[in-house]
């Protein structure tokens, strides 16, 4: 993706990560040129989101500057920094953060939880299957310090499936009513399933999640889901996990 400035110039090496702030790393300079910073770089979040959009038939962008301001989540950019005569282009995006998710394994226990997910991916059509996706992604899961299989996706396409297939050995996806998608893997081994031996699910209390945003694809209010209530209003099989559907949304 192409911009008027100087992409380069701003983003100071081949994969920058942008957090709440839109402060590039290694910023310096004075309050003007900050704030010029910051407006550039809100500038490509916002059109690298609306191309994600795009590519994946999203009716409105899941990844904008003003969300990001908002939200504890890291958007990772991939840089062409030679392409342009050295003004750099920008070919990829990746923005991950935790979300509160009930999420259901194989056998219907259901956990409340707060994974790393992958909530928006592109890589710019001209340059995808070339091994791009793969840099970006391995750099977020060395960033986060996160295996995939830990990974909770939302919505994934059929590419990011058939991604998480080719280079991670991923399939057989478990499809969550909230539209998250995990895989074998996320779920401790049955071992370490008992109250308070798994370090990676965390069991809430009956109180412990009551808030949730209103952001992203499924941001727009939905009528009941009848399947829902009757999984969800069944005893817990396994876990003290309070009753009642509850969706996180970006
Ligand atoms: C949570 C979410 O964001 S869901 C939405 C994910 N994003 C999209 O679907 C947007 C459009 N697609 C893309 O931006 C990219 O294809 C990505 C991000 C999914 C993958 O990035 P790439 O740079 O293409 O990946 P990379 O080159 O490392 O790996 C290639 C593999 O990805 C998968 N893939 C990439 N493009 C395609 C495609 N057009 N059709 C099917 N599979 C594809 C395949 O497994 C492919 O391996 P193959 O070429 O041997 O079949």
């Amino acid at each position: 993706m192409e911009f008027k400035f100087d992409v380069s110039s701003i983003l100071p090496s081949s994969i920058v990560e942008v957090n709440q702030s839109l402060i590039p790393p290694g910023f310096t300079g004075d309050r003007r040129f900050l704030s010029n910073v910051v407006a550039k770089v809100a500038d490509i979040v916002d059109i690298m989101g609306d191309a994600s959009a795009a590519a994946q038939g999203l009716s409105k962008p899941i990844t904008t500057a003003d969300r990001l301001r908002k939200a504890d989540q890291t958007v990772y950019l991939l840089v062409d920094r030679n392409a342009k005569n050295g003004k750099g282009v920008v070919t990829g995006m990746l923005k991950t953060g935790r979300k509160s998710l009930y999420i259901f394994d194989r056998d219907g226990h259901h956990y409340h939880i707060a994974p790393p997910c992958v909530l928006d991916f592109y890589i710019h059509e001209s340059r995808q299957r070339q091994g791009l996706g793969k840099q970006l992604f391995e750099h977020m899961l060395q960033k986060e310090n996160v295996e995939p299989s830990k990974l909770a996706i939302d919505r994934p396409s059929e590419k990011l499936l058939s991604f998480m297939n080719k280079h991670y050995g991923l399939q057989n996806a478990m499809r969550q009513m909230n539209n998250y998608v995990v895989f074998d893997g996320f779920f401790p081994e049955p071992t370490n399933v008992e109250e308070g031996s798994s370090p990676a699910l965390t069991k809430e209390p009956a109180n412990g999640l009551q808030s949730f945003t209103t952001y992203g694809r499924y941001g727009a209010p939905r009528p009941p889901c009848s399947m829902g209530e009757i999984i969800h209003n069944q005893p817990p099989i396994q876990s003290n996990e309070p009753t009642g559907p509850q969706i996180a949304s970006q």
